[in-house]
């Protein structure tokens, strides 16, 4: 591991109970601080995360301006639960009606930039079993100690739970088998970071509304590759939420989701300087599972979009002047 990881691991890396809700409320000051959940699908989990955030952090103590939960395209009745729980629930597709749709959890995230107005974002997936407000405490506490810092990253355990089967730390695996491999081969400085595609991290609006959005699950090695890229090591900390465990994906899906990855990556090694493209990765994965008469074939388009940075949008950068 090179020198400067291990000394930004000792400079940057802190735990939730080093932030007590107390000093953050002191430290707080004027600044706005919005949680966003993007959720698909999350009747289940959401209600449960929001009533946690709300009852700690906006009810007994004022450290959260508003939550909101980004419904990407549920069949189920997550807005309601999200509702019932207290959050304000947008609809994806009726955000910057005049800019299309696009889709998956970037899409809802760069969406969530023109739905809030806190200075400081705080995202954290709809999906967690087992969520306490301390991952949002936590994740607040380096941005709101060191205006240096514009970045923080949770990392956790991770168990792998399949029925009645947990292996500890057997979770994360498209961070293990795809996601770190890559970040250490070719980003060696962001090996530090223990969770890169963890999604409980939060930011400055400042920054992130400066930077573009990967709409699919590229969104938090792209948003982790550009702010390294754009603001240093420096301006990225991590704080340890203890465990996070949340509902799995299949095997297949986690191959597609690898496949946006691998896409956002290379895009980032043309874009940053780091290689020269003799030819520009397939978009197509095949996958193939044995049916009845032999192997069936599946192929996916693992292509990413993106969206511009937000500042780019003439009505949200009007928007932000108003507030200004
Ligand atoms: O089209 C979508 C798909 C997902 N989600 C939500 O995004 C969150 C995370 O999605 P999930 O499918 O649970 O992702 P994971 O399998 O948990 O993937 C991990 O790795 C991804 C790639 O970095 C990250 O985006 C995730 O946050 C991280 O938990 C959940 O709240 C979803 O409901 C959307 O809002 N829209
Ligand atoms: O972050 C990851 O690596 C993927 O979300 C897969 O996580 P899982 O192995 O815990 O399902």
């Amino acid at each position: 591991m090179l020198p400067e990881v291990a000394s930004w691991l000792r400079r940057r890396t802190s735990a939730a109970a080093d932030w007590p809700l107390e000093a953050l409320l002191a430290a707080k000051g004027d600044a706005r601080v919005s949680v966003v959940l993007p959720a698909r699908d999350e009747e289940r989990t959401v209600g449960a995360i929001v009533g946690a955030i709300r009852s700690d952090l906006v009810e007994r103590a004022p450290l959260v301006d508003e939550i909101v939960v980004v419904d990407s395209r549920s069949t189920d009745r997550t807005a309601e639960v999200a509702e019932a729980a207290g959050a304000d629930v947008v609809v994806q597709d009726l955000v910057l009606p005049g800019h299309g749709r696009m889709s998956g959890k970037g899409e809802a995230l760069w969406k969530s930039l023109a739905a809030t107005t806190g200075d400081l974002l705080v995202f954290v997936d709809a999906d967690l079993r087992g969520f306490t407000s301390s991952y949002v405490t936590g994740l607040l506490g380096p941005l709101l100690d060191d205006p240096d810092v514009a970045y923080v990253k949770g990392c956790y355990d991770r168990p792998l739970v399949t029925g009645e089967r947990r292996v500890e730390n057997g979770g994360g695996r498209v961070t293990e088998l795809v996601a770190r491999p890559v970040i250490n081969l070719h980003w060696p400085r962001l090996a530090g970071v223990m969770q890169p595609l963890g999604g409980e991290y939060a930011g400055r609006r400042s920054v992130l509304e400066r930077l573009p959005f990967v709409t699919g699950y590229g969104v938090e090695i792209g948003l982790l590759l550009d702010v390294y890229q754009e603001e240093g090591l420096d301006a990225i900390a991590q704080v340890d939420l203890g465990r996070r465990t949340h509902s799995h994906q299949s095997t297949e899906a986690l191959g597609i989701m690898s496949g946006q990855i691998l896409l956002t990556a290379w895009s980032r090694l043309e874009r940053h300087g780091r290689m020269l493209p003799m030819e520009a990765p397939a978009t197509a994965l095949a996958q193939f599972h044995r049916g009845p008469d032999g192997h069936d074939v599946r192929v996916s388009d693992v292509g990413v979009g993106e969206r511009p940075p937000m500042i780019e949008i003439p009505e949200y950068a009007a928007d932000r002047t108003l507030l200004r």
